[in-house]
């Protein structure tokens, strides 16, 4: 088949900014060409804050939000370009994933919503644009959710070894790629989420750096207990989470409240990797290869070896496949996927009853 240039964007939960990657594949292989990434704007990031929480919402905070959203995709996009020196009618389109602002996978209405103008990416770029990646996948029952296990086999699956993918972002998800076998794919608990909001709430920066407060404190056997025995953990898969569940309340919820601040982000670190140690104990021994910026966190990486002996921890970077631009070449390869009318979901992973073709499209004539 043909090779053809796709653009992946990529905001995920933690909120800590815009990933864009621009790829040329042919559905199988997958190149890299070039990845810019860009901070979201303080007061923007602020605003979508208050609405992942569940804040209230006027109908015009919210327009202006997607709107304001689907203009940073389409200025990174416009820098992407700038910087491979490739043009607009060169890309066949962009996957653009979204922010997303509230996922309520099993609700009696269930949904997951993503903000970013389409409309917008593609009439400013001059590129096809596919958004509204998840809700195809829940209209046939499924969680919407996670969508990077189909990638995940075909970058990284191997023909004799076990591997398991996990993505440490705002929430972790795990890929099962067992020789032989239909891919597993779940999440699994928070990635960087609670770490995050712990270090952002009493030292103001956004995350803890190479875990440096996370080091000065003792992990609390009493609060890891109560962090674990939350019942979403036991859930058999499919399953998916968000910040709707893992936020400042659940842990103020769990927390005595006369901690020292170190401990309760010691304890947060161990929580993370105890969660996924959990989860991928469920498998035989293999490799355990770690993408997104928790395998930034030296710490969470030395905690997974731990508790996982037996299994070779790396990052998938070391695999051949560039840990940071992961989740938007995965987006890249879904647009491919849908402009090529073929399946983005993994039936296995989301629970949906079938394959489906995912996203919406935004011509830009
Ligand atoms: N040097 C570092 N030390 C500790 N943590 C780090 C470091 N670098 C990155 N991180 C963590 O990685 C996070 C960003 O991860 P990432 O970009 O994968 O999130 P995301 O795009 O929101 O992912 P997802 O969509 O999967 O939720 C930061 O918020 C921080 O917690
Ligand atoms: C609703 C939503 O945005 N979910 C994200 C989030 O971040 C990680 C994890 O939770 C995963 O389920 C998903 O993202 C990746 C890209 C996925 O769909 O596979």
């Amino acid at each position: 088949m043909v090779m053809e240039h796709y653009i992946g964007i990529m905001s995920g939960t933690s909120l800590d900014g815009i990933d864009a990657v621009l790829v040329a594949t042919d559905g199988r292989r997958i190149e890299l060409k070039g990845a810019v990434s860009a901070p979201i704007d303080a007061l923007l990031r602020e605003r979508l804050l208050a609405l992942a929480v569940g804040g209230t919402v006027t109908a015009r905070e919210w327009g202006e939000l997607d709107v304001a959203l689907g203009q940073a995709y389409a200025e990174v996009t416009l820098q992407l370009l700038a910087d491979t020196g490739l043009r607009a009618a060169e890309v066949s389109a962009i996957g653009c994933h979204g922010q997303t602002v509230w996922h309520q996978p099993d609700a009696e209405l269930p949904f997951s919503l993503q903000l970013g103008d389409g409309n917008r990416i593609a009439g400013l770029t001059g590129i096809t644009t596919i958004t509204d990646f998840r809700r195809k996948d829940m209209a046939l029952g499924g969680q919407g959710a996670p969508l990077v296990p189909a990638f995940h086999q075909r970058v990284l699956g191997h023909a004799e070894r076990l591997r398991i993918v996990v993505n440490i972002g705002g929430i972790a998800n795990i890929s099962v790629l067992a020789p032989g076998r239909p891919v597993q794919g779940y999440d699994v608990g928070p990635g960087n989420m609670l770490m995050d909001a712990w270090c952002r709430r009493h030292t103001g920066a956004p995350y803890d750096k190479n875990a440096a407060l996370a080091r000065q404190g003792m992990v609390l056997p009493a609060l890891l207990a109560r962090l674990m025995a939350e019942p979403w953990l036991a859930l058999p898969p499919p399953k998916s989470t968000g910040r709707e569940l893992f936020n400042d309340a659940w842990l103020d919820a769990r927390l005595d409240g006369d901690e020292a601040v170190a401990d309760v982000q010691a304890t947060l670190t161990e929580f993370t990797a105890a969660a996924i140690a959990q989860q991928v104990r469920h498998f035989s021994d293999g490799e355990l290869l770690v993408c997104g910026g928790g395998g930034h966190n030296p710490l969470l990486m030395e905690r997974l070896a731990a508790l996982l002996p037996g299994w070779r921890v790396a990052t998938t970077t070391i695999a051949g496949v560039d840990m940071d631009a992961m989740e938007a070449m995965a987006f890249a390869w879904l647009a491919h996927q849908t402009l090529h009318r073929l399946p983005g979901n993994l039936p296995e992973a989301t629970g949906a009853s079938r394959p489906a073709v995912l996203g919406a499209l935004h011509f830009p004539d």
